[in-house]
């Protein structure tokens, strides 16, 4: 298609989208192009050049994407490099750290501002700079639902946390740091020091936390370029990968290489299974959930533990292991990791190279056998991944993340003491003359998707104060929330239908009986059925803060549950990026 111009001839670009814009005729065109000239573009920018844009998830607010503006400037590099013309844009970001409630509650919103935008705009490709937990995700979600060739660069994680001579890692040392200040065995002093050794670099979190997980599964997904997910956000390779992924993008809008051609059945079985072998974020399962039902793919949340039976841990990391991501970069990487997994992973996937998974990391090696373990000396042995458990208690199912529990603890049965808010727990939890002890069962309810709002990462629950200061260091904790990817203890999670939708964890009382059997994947109330109707027919759904109007209210009345993914149910699919045309 090549569009003739008032009063002259030129070729904008056989098929891309673009030309809609700038070689549209008349006052359209004139409008497109002369307005984007105060941009300081020559004349003939757009002739056939594909346009790409760069969506930036960088912010001040969002500390482990900040130094994504100055990977923009790489991707230009390449992009111009190879004939395309380079548009950088701003999103909504959402830093794990500090967003409140919590960072989940924008992941949709992220998500729809990127849909939005890149449909709105003359746009034939997108280069998606993200890095902090829900940031990659969203982006994924938002490119997926539009389907313009979309290449991801994630901003690579921390130099490793150094404190007093040892590695320290972000999130999983928090926990033990804080629980170790609460049972008095450090003073403030050590945690102040702490604070500043964890996170001295830029990039995200370099444990296998969300960050990480996200990051390593998208690229196994095939949605970045191979050997890149690990390197860390100031290597300078990272720089270079940033070049190159401008030039590729560049040949895969030539090539029209969309998502929809590479998030296919077997890249999520691919996703599915690398979360597994890293050891990966219970996150993982929401997001994954979500980014299928964007593409149209049959993902369910059983896949999660039926699809990952035959996988050993093999990522010697935090918080299932002992190392962090820049060890596990400098023992081979992501290419080292792949390889060693062999046929554990479909290997004819596509992938943003072009090339398939198999001829992206044939022949990588791996040169630390510490960190990334061969296949018969795993970390964990196979099936020690995330199980789905249902019963009474969780007709739609619940996870507990078995590479970060405790074995003693995957059979318990025990006393179940009941919170209805995160708050009244976190009260309760210091108090001397708590009445607990480590059989008891904590059930913390109304975290989930409606009931806090945005299922924050309170699961792994801290523990009573007193049992902590009589050394001990793990109990079953059962609620509808998420808990981070770096965290670790015996947490049941996800519980779905959560307590706020009326699920049966709205009834439980203090004093009933419930039974955790992860090796019969059942998790049960010894409450009988009479007695949960009557007990429901009391039930009141609880008022949630900031329900009355805003995003929160649509989000309250939207969000789906845990067991599809946390997307807002009207934003579910796709709508390609076909767009009217500008009315002037
Ligand atoms: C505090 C933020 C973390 C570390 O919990 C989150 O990034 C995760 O990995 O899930």
């Amino acid at each position: 298609m090549s569009a003739k111009n008032l009063g002259s001839t030129h070729d904008w670009g056989e098929g891309l989208r673009s030309a809609k814009w700038f070689g549209a005729d008349g006052k359209t065109g004139f409008m497109h192009r002369s307005w984007m000239r105060s941009e300081g573009l020559p004349d003939d920018t757009f002739r056939g050049r594909p346009v790409i844009g760069i969506a930036n998830s960088w912010s001040e607010l969002t500390s482990c994407n900040i130094h994504l503006r100055v990977l923009a400037e790489h991707v230009k590099r390449g992009i111009w490099q190879a004939g395309g013309v380079p548009f950088e844009f701003p999103t909504t970001s959402a830093g794990e750290p500090l967003v409140r409630p919590t960072a989940m509650l924008l992941r949709n919103l992220m998500a729809m501002d990127l849909e939005e935008t890149l449909r709105a705009n003359p746009l034939d490709g997108v280069v998606l700079l993200a890095g902090c937990d829900k940031t990659t995700p969203a982006y994924l979600m938002g490119a997926a639902s539009v389907d313009i060739p979309s290449l991801l660069i994630t901003g690579g994680p921390m130099l490793n946390g150094k404190y007093r001579g040892g590695d320290i890692g972000s999130g999983t040392s928090v926990w033990r740091f804080t629980e170790a200040y609460r049972a008095g065995q450090i003073d403030e002093a050590a945690v102040t020091e702490a604070e500043g050794c964890m996170a001295r670099s830029q990039g995200h979190c370099m444990t296998m936390g969300t960050a990480s997980t996200m990051a390593c599964v998208s690229e196994f997904m095939g949605m970045q370029l191979p050997g890149t997910a690990a390197l860390p956000a100031n290597d300078s390779r990272r720089s270079t990968a940033a070049h190159l992924a401008g030039r590729r993008i560049v040949e895969m809008v030539e090539e029209d290489l969309r998502p929809s051609k590479i998030l296919t059945r077997e890249a999520f079985e691919n996703g599915v299974r690398a979360n597994a072998a890293l050891g990966g974020s219970t996150n993982a399962v929401i997001h994954l959930l979500a980014l299928a039902r964007r593409v149209g793919v049959e993902l369910t949340l059983d896949d999660f533990d039926t699809l990952v039976r035959d996988v050993p841990v093999i990522a010697d990391l935090m918080p299932s292991g002992r190392f962090l991501m820049e060890d596990f970069e400098y023992a081979g990487g992501t290419a080292g990791f792949a390889e060693t997994l062999g046929d554990l992973l479909h290997r004819d996937t596509l992938t943003v190279s072009g090339k398939t998974f198999g001829e992206n990391y044939a022949g990588a090696e791996v040169y630390n056998p510490e960190v990334i373990r061969p296949l018969d000396n795993p970390v964990k042995a196979p099936g020690s991944g995330i199980a789905v458990v249902r019963g009474n208690l969780a007709p739609r199912g619940a996870v507990v993340k078995q590479s970060a529990a405790s074995e003693e603890l995957l059979t318990h049965t025990g006393r179940a003491l009941v919170w209805d808010t995160l708050d009244a727990y976190l009260a309760d939890a210091d108090d001397p003359e708590l009445e607990v002890t480590a059989d008891d069962i904590l059930v913390v309810r109304n975290v989930g998707p409606r009931g806090y709002p945005g299922m924050p990462e309170v699961g792994n629950l801290p523990l009573p104060r007193k049992l902590l200061e009589a050394g001990v260091t793990d109990m079953v904790r059962i609620s509808d929330a998420r808990m981070s990817g770096t965290s670790y203890g015996t947490v049941v999670l996800h519980v779905a239908p959560e307590a706020a939708a009326g699920g049966p964890l709205a009834l439980v009382r203090t004093g009933d009986t419930i039974t955790l059997d992860v090796p019969s994947r059942s998790l049960h109330l010894h409450v009988d059925d009479a007695e949960l109707a009557a007990r429901k027919t009391g039930w009141v759904a609880p008022q949630v803060p900031g329900s009355e109007r805003g995003w929160t209210r649509l989000y309250i009345e939207h969000v789906t549950q845990a067991d599809e993914g946390l997307d807002l149910d009207f934003l579910q699919g796709s709508s390609g990026a076909a767009v009217g045309p500008q009315a002037f």
